[in-house]
This record gives C-alpha cells, sequence and structure tokens, in this order.
C-alpha cells in the first residue's frame, strides 16, 4: 500500500462508507447535532426560556432536546438546545439568538460551513453513545484486501460483535462475550509469542503491570479476557474504563473518548490466518497492547491530555495530535536505561513488528511534536519510521507544549463528578477554579506541616 498523508487517510476512510444503527449506510457528514449553549441577557429575566424558544419555532427549528440548568459563567441559568439539521431557516434563528442571548456557543458537526462554529464535542461521558454509528472503514463490512474477506464464518461473527457495540450505551456493563475454540487459539497464539518477546522489547512500564493482568483479569494463553474484567481494573488504577467499538473510530471521536478517560475498545479477534499482524485493531491489540499502559497512572493522564486538546479544536490541529498519537500511543519507541523499548500499542501487540521495530531495518528519529505531527505514515504495514520518545514525562511535557499551540476561544476541564467537560471562559468559573486549587493547597500544606 502507497504512503498516505493523514489527510489522504481521512479521506481515504472517509469515501466509505459508514454503517448506522439500522445497517443502513448513511454519508459522511450527515451526522445531525448543532448545540447552542447560551444565557439571558440579564441574570434575572423571567421568562425568558420561553422566549428563546419561540425564536426556533418562528424560524421553523426544531429542537431534539431543551435543558435549563445553572450556569457556572455568570449568576442565574443557562440554556442547552439541541437543534435538527435541516429545518426550518437556522442561520435567521441563531442570528436574531445572537441578538439578545447574554453568551452563546454554537457546537456543531456542520462546523466546516460555518467558521464561527466550534467543531462538536461530547460534552457529558454519555454524549459517547453517538460514536457507535460513526466507524470509518472496515466494522461489519470487511474490505476486500482483508484476510477475512473470503471466509463467511469470520464475517458472520464480525457482525454479531459490530451489533453489540451498536447497541452499547454508557452505563451498562460491558457484554460478556463466549469466545470460540477457534477464536481462543488464536489469541493463544499471539499471546504465547509476545510474551516471550516482552521482557526484552516491552518499556518496564508495560512490564510492571503484565503480571497484574494476569493475575486480576484473566490473562492467559487458553483464555481471552472479558472487557468488563479489563475496565473494571483500569478503573481502580487510573478511572480508566473501556466502551466496545464495532472498528474505526475517527480521529476527531477516538480522541474525544480520551478526555474522559474512556478507551473504545474493539472485542473481536483477528483472522486465524495471519495471528502475528493484523491491519486493524482487534481484542489482542487492545487487551495486549494498549490495556496494560493505561493502568499507569503517568501514561494515562498523558493520554487524557491528547484527548482534552483535540476537543473543538480544528481540523489540522486533529490530524497533528492524530499523528502524534499514532508515533507515541500506537508505536512510540523509548529509552530506558540507554535500551530501545517499545511501548506503543501497535508494537505490543504485534510479534511481528515487535520484531522488526527494534531490528535495524526502520529509521529512527527523535521525537518531536511539531515535526512528528506531520509526518506520513502507512496504515497496514510495518512503519518504515518510528520516533523515540525520552521518556512518557519528556513526551507528555512536549505534548502539553504543542497542544497550547491550538488556537480555540476557551479552556476545557473533565470534571469527574459530574464526568463532565467544563468550557472554561468566564472570570467566575477561573475564580471558582482558583478557590478549588486553594482547598487543594491548604491540604498539602497542612500535611507537610503534620509530616
Ligand atoms: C487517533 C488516531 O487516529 C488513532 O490511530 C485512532 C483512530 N481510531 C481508532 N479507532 C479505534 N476503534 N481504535 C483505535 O485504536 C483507533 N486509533
Ligand atoms: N498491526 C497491529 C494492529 C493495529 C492496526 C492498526 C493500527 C494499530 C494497530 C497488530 O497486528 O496487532
Ligand atoms: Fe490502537
Amino acid at each position: 500500500m502507497e504512503m498516505l498523508t493523514p489527510t489522504q487517510e481521512e479521506m481515504f476512510t472517509k469515501n466509505k462508507r459508514k454503517l448506522n444503527h439500522a445497517g443502513s449506510y448513511e454519508g459522511p457528514d450527515t451526522s445531525k447535532s448543532t448545540w447552542l449553549l447560551f444565557s439571558p441577557a440579564t441574570p434575572d429575566e423571567a421568562g425568558s426560556l420561553a422566549r428563546f424558544l419561540s425564536i426556533f419555532s418562528s424560524h421553523g427549528v426544531n429542537l431534539n432536546h431543551i435543558e435549563s440548568r445553572s450556569s457556572a459563567r455568570r449568576p442565574g441559568y443557562e440554556f442547552m438546545v439541541e437543534c435538527e439539521h435541516g429545518s426550518g431557516n437556522f442561520g435567521a434563528a441563531l442570528e436574531e439568538l445572537t441578538q439578545i442571548a447574554g453568551y452563546l456557543n454554537v457546537i456543531s458537526r456542520n462546523y466546516k460551513d460555518n467558521i464561527s462554529t466550534v467543531p462538536w464535542f461530547p460534552r457529558r461521558i454519555r454524549d459517547l453513545d453517538r460514536f457507535a454509528s460513526q466507524i470509518l472503514s472496515y466494522g461489519a463490512e470487511l474490505d476486500s484486501d482483508h484476510p477475512g474477506f473470503t471466509d463467511p464464518v469470520y464475517r458472520d461473527r464480525r457482525k454479531y460483535f459490530a451489533d453489540i457495540a451498536f447497541n452499547y450505551r454508557h452505563g451498562q456493563p460491558l457484554p460478556h462475550v463466549d469466545y470460540t475454540k477457534e477464536e481462543t487459539q488464536t489469541w493463544g497464539a499471539v499471546f504465547k509469542k509476545l510474551t516471550e518477546l516482552y521482557p526484552t522489547h516491552a518499556c518496564k512500564e508495560h512490564n510492571h503491570v503484565f503480571p497484574l493482568m494476569i493475575e486480576n483479569c484473566g490473562y492467559r494463553e487458553d483464555n481471552i479476557p472479558q472487557l468488563e474484567d479489563v475496565s473494571n481494573f483500569l478503573k481502580d488504577c487510573t478511572g480508566f474504563t473501556l466502551r466496545p467499538v464495532a472498528g474505526l473510530l475517527s480521529s476527531r471521536d477516538f480522541l474525544a473518548g480520551l478526555a474522559f478517560r474512556v478507551f473504545h475498545s474493539t472485542q473481536y479477534i483477528r483472522h486465524h490466518s495471519r495471528p502475528l499482524y493484523t491491519p486493524e485493531p482487534d481484542v489482542c491489540h487492545e487487551l495486549l497492547g494498549h490495556a496494560p499502559l493505561f493502568a499507569d497512572p503517568a501514561f494515562a493522564q498523558f493520554s487524557q491530555e491528547i484527548g482534552l486538546a483535540s476537543l473543538g479544536a480544528p481540523d489540522d490541529f486533529i490530524e497533528k495530535l492524530a499523528t502524534c498519537f499514532w508515533f507515541t500511543v500506537e508505536f512510540g519507541l523509548c529509552r530506558q536505561e540507554g535500551q530501545l523499548k517499545a511501548f506503543g500499542a501497535g508494537l505490543l501487540s504485534s510479534f511481528g513488528e515487535l520484531q522488526y521495530c527494534l531490528s535495524d531495518k526502520p529509521e529512527l528519529r527523535e521525537f518531536e511534536p511539531s515535526v512528528t505531527g506531520e509526518q506520513k505514515y502507512p496504515i497496514t504495514e510495518y512503519q518504515p519510521v518510528y520516533f523515540v520518545a525520552q521518556s512518557f514525562e519528556s513526551a507528555k511535557e512536549k505534548m502539553i507544549k504543542f497542544a497550547q499551540t491550538i488556537p480555540r476561544e476557551f479552556g476545557v476541564r473533565y470534571n469527574p463528578y459530574t464526568q463532565s467537560i467544563d468550557i472554561l471562559d468566564s472570570p467566575r468559573q477561573m475564580t471558582d477554579l482558583l478557590k478549588q486549587i486553594r482547598t487543594e493547597m491548604e491540604l498539602l500544606l497542612g500535611t507537610m506541616e503534620k509530616l
């Protein structure tokens, strides 16, 4: 396969059709959400919601959802409405609203048509339910170059897994799967070969956590661990959880999940004919490659930082972030005690590529987000170039600095109590944040005085 730039890659996958819940196809940009978040012009305006709603009805704009809540940005209330695309004269309604609202954010899947809107991003953890129907390539439909393409039993099985993911909703237990004998054998072959390489090839953080997964999550040669068990384990370690996904998500959606410490995990297994390398993520990749590192607090935070940086970012920055993600979380190398080790999940799940990446064949460069973010890469074969991070800590610091160059008119912060993203753009919110930090400082000082 020829090399694709990230832009080409997006086009390549976007040109493929997407499957929605009902199993019918929809075009790439038909997602229907435009959210408006706004406040009345003055805090004590009585009956203001009714006045706002009349604007939408007079322009024939249908609302799918209406919510009022206490505003964090100023005294009084704020409203959130979800408008149905294509109904009525949305532009006119928006214009009228702008005239009389206090603040107004427009968060839209349709942001490409309107410069002043922020690309849609999930605000609450249950908003992630909307991603299920946005699978890019593969998914339930296998491509003709896929090793399982001509195997009807495998295709059937993939359909079964895709349905689980499509029907999953936030808060439900992760569906338990009875894997077949053949599937368990494929896992066994991958597991056996990889665990022989880990002591010499994997980074120390992976080697530290792996025995814990064997002990707590049923990692064994003769058993494919259940996502539920792995998710519960990660939740105890770092608050990360898994949710099932039918296949590749767009970079934007995938990264947004990480902002909530949610990792989208496939549940199907690679085709048995090629256990040592597969062109798409599968349960071996997620559970052997990704899961152990999400149990590491520094790595979990690094992943969440990338996720938070992506929320509402313009497309070109999403591409750069996704490329940096690719060359760290997916295919990163690092130096530890003078030796080169793999920490990328795509390496830790492929016996073939794990050997290859530490051989003298590939080219190595130093990880530097502004440079790495521009690198082209193939997605269905071994990487010709790898980037080497000095440590997780240094990679994290570089990424945070890079994230600060993303143009965005507000700050974002994950609120673990409400499991939602706070948009920070008012002095009042900054004062509140400062008060919280003061409480923590007092705790810290108080403890230091005791010790
Ligand atoms: C963010 C970056 O594009 C990355 O490679 C993503 C893309 N979409 C994905 N989607 C799923 N389901 N699993 C993944 O590991 C990824 N990786
Ligand atoms: N190549 C990886 C799977 C993978 C595909 C694409 C992206 C990341 C990982 C493996 O064999 O395990
Ligand atoms: Fe991955």
